[in-house]
């Protein structure tokens, strides 16, 4: 199902004058990958997820310089709908599914914006085969389902449009740990149906788990990059990201980075730092 590479070139985006949220951000997404994007509160990268979708205008923000491009194609300046077809999709952050409307009716309403209308059929019973709670659910009100089950649905909305690539801001934000480990999974499997995945996520455990490159945005710049692994087991991303005290030196006791270098103890993994 993926159609190319979502390539990100030197993207910066601002609010108005006053606010700078991205400043020449490039970033890969191999078509067929999940590619995971970490950072704080702030660090933009909703603000990358909204310049790729187009829909930086709702959001008073707009693309300062660089751009986007899928399979070679420029999706920069298109309007969100041309970019839903052209098979990238975004999740938003805070499951914003339409409370008033059936699950069934946010389903049907998610198959609008897809390329064509052959394959919706296809597509719902993929959505369901993925998440059978919401054939259980399919006439209640999207508002009365728990968080958990709301940000299903999202997803599956997303997913009605038959997306290559599929942008999905912090989707595990607010939810319990089996809960969110469950939408992990699912997200594993839209994978690998296929499906490419740039994720956002303040999990950063969970999202290194599942992807296999990560991203971390630092204050609306690339501040690192590598493989999940090497990121994983990083003594800086651990500390910052993963809440864990770095690894134990051979005397049994935690030196710190200068205490490292000055020991020029090298060979751990550190992160790829872009110098621009
Ligand atoms: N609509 C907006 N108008 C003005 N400034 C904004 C707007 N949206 C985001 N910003 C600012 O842009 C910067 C990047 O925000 P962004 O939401 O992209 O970061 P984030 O990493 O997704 O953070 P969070 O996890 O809190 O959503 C921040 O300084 C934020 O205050």
């Amino acid at each position: 199902m993926a159609s190319g590479n979502l390539e990100v070139r030197d993207l910066s985006v601002s609010y108005g004058r006053a606010v700078r949220a991205l400043r020449g951000v490039s970033l890969d997404v191999p078509a067929g990958s999940v590619t995971a994007v970490l950072g704080a509160n702030g660090a933009g990268k909703t603000s990358l997820l909204r310049a790729i979708s187009g829909t930086l205008p709702f959001h008073r923000g707009g693309v300062d310089a660089g751009g986007v491009r899928l399979g070679g194609r420029a999706l920069t300046g298109l309007r969100p709908a041309a970019v839903v077809r052209t098979g990238v999709v975004q999740v938003p952050e805070g499951r914003r599914v339409f409370g008033r409307l059936t699950v069934e009716e946010n389903l049907k309403a998610g198959a609008l914006g897809a390329r064509g209308r052959a394959g919706t059929a296809e597509a719902r019973a993929r959505v369901l085969d993925l998440f059978p709670v919401l054939a259980e659910r399919a006439r209640q009100r999207a508002g009365l389902l728990s968080g958990g089950e709301q940000q299903m649905l999202a997803i599956g909305r997303a997913l009605m449009a038959r997306p290559s690539v599929l942008l999905l801001d912090e989707p595990t934000l607010g939810l319990a740990p089996l809960v969110a480990a469950r939408i992990g999974a699912t997200v594993a499997e839209i994978n690998r149906q296929g499906t490419s995945v740039l994720l956002v996520e303040q999990n950063a455990a969970l999202a290194l788990e599942l992807a296999s490159t990560a991203y971390v945005l630092e204050v609306g710049e690339v501040a690192a990059r590598g493989a999940s692994a090497d990121l994983a087991a990083g003594d800086e991303l651990r500390r910052r990201y993963l809440g864990a005290a770095a690894p134990p030196t051979e005397r049994g006791e935690d030196t710190g980075d200068a205490a490292d270098a000055a020991a020029g103890r090298g060979d751990r993994p550190t992160l790829a730092r872009w110098t621009g």
